[in-house]
């Protein structure tokens, strides 16, 4: 694991990244027995709550608690960024709508904000490299720069600015911790962010362009192939070398990607698990688990985007959606539909009868 970060260089962030990762703990063993133990008393066929009993077991192991006093708080977190690989047409919306989406992000009337008050969670909205300015009493600025450079013509971002965006994630994440929150999703928004979330999956993948490259935001024919071309030619020109997870993520990432692997990496740090939404999300949870292989079990997948290479990028991780609702919007949107899954393998742990306590014969 070291070796992933340990060519970052001795600066403040280096350390940073190092300390967070080596701090990732396994499992909780122990709790993960009680509660399985706990479920088989539960009045009810023994698994016959199928992916809620495994989504409990695994939340005991994460928190390190058996049966949870109450559910977790919630936040997600939608970083913001903007790509320079707009310039190439990859997109079928202008750049702007990146701040446009941040501010409506921060008033409230995003589909986000919508879904995050249905399922009692707080968005936190953070410009980790929004290109022009933004300023908002509610906006977390972590700015990293305005905007990455066009990968297409050479690398995306400096090895430095792809640590200090994974540093500025897990800040977030650690103080949202203290904070108490201890649930989180990941959400993201960033105009022309498929182009790099595709060309990281290509190589990490050893996957084609044309196996990863989708519509985005729906993009017609002629701009899907500028844009299989682009993560082509932005390989082509930057030579990532994939056994270097930070080379590869700085030459062909974004900053809200990289921001998102670190919110991945800090959560982990803290025993919280992270919801992760769609195509962009799981990418950067692929970049996490890359840099940190120990975040892995603290992922649970929400659902299948539409996105063209969603499905391989949860396969890569391991990972099952539980929802298949034909989404693609991004935002943290599909992650935080999987909340209240989450609260209710809890409540089941929590407030079920027993045989025993219920006077029900086993079987
Ligand atoms: O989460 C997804 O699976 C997803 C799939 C397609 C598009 N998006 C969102 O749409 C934007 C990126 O699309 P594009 O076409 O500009 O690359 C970005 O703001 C994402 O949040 C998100
Ligand atoms: C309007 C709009 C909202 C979004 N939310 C996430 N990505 C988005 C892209 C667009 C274009």
């Amino acid at each position: 694991m070291l070796g992933a970060t340990a060519a970052a260089g001795d600066t403040e962030a280096g350390e940073k990244l190092d300390a967070a990762i080596r701090s990732i703990g396994a499992l909780d063993e122990a709790a993960m027995r009680e509660a399985a133990a706990r479920l088989d008393q539960l009045i009810k066929p023994p698994g016959s709550l199928g992916r809620l009993e495994e989504l409990a077991i695994r939340l005991a192991g994460i928190t390190g608690t058996p049966v949870a006093e109450r559910p977790l708080r919630k936040a997600v977190v939608v970083m913001a960024g903007d790509h320079g690989v707009c310039d190439e047409g990859v997109s079928a919306f202008p750049q702007e709508v990146t701040p446009q989406m941040v501010l409506n992000f921060l008033q409230g009337g995003a589909a986000i904000n919508v879904l995050a008050r249905q399922t009692g969670a707080e968005v936190v909205c953070v410009d980790i490299g929004v290109k022009g300015d933004l300023a908002h009493e509610r906006l977390l600025s972590r700015r990293v720069r305005g905007g990455t450079a066009n990968m297409a013509r050479g690398a995306a971002m400096t090895r430095e600015e792809a640590i200090r965006a994974l540093v500025a994630g897990i800040e977030v994440a650690e103080e949202l911790a203290e904070r108490g929150y201890g649930l989180f999703a990941t959400g993201e928004m960033g105009i022309g962010n498929t182009t790099p979330s595709a060309a990281l999956l290509a190589v990490w993948g050893g996957l084609e362009a044309k196996e990863v490259v989708g519509r985005g935001t729906g993009i017609d024919d002629a701009g899907l192939a500028r844009k299989r071309e682009a993560v082509e030619r932005a390989i082509a020109v930057n030579r990532p070398d994939e056994a270097d997870p930070l080379d590869v993520l700085s030459k062909l990432g974004g900053l809200e990607i990289a921001g998102l692997a670190g919110v991945i990496i800090g959560a982990a740090s803290r025993r919280c698990p992270v919801v992760i939404d769609g195509f962009i999300s799981t990418v950067a949870a692929l970049a996490a688990c890359k840099l940190a292989p120990g975040a892995e079990p603290y992922l649970i997948a929400s659902h299948l985007s539409e996105e063209r290479g969603h499905g391989l990028a949860l396969r890569k991780l391991g990972l099952a959606p539980m929802l298949h609702l034909g989404m693609r919007l991004g935002e943290g949107t599909g992650a935080a539909l999987v909340f209240p899954l989450i609260d209710a393998a809890g409540g089941v742990l929590r407030e079920m009868a027993t045989f025993d306590s219920a006077g029900v014969s086993k079987g």
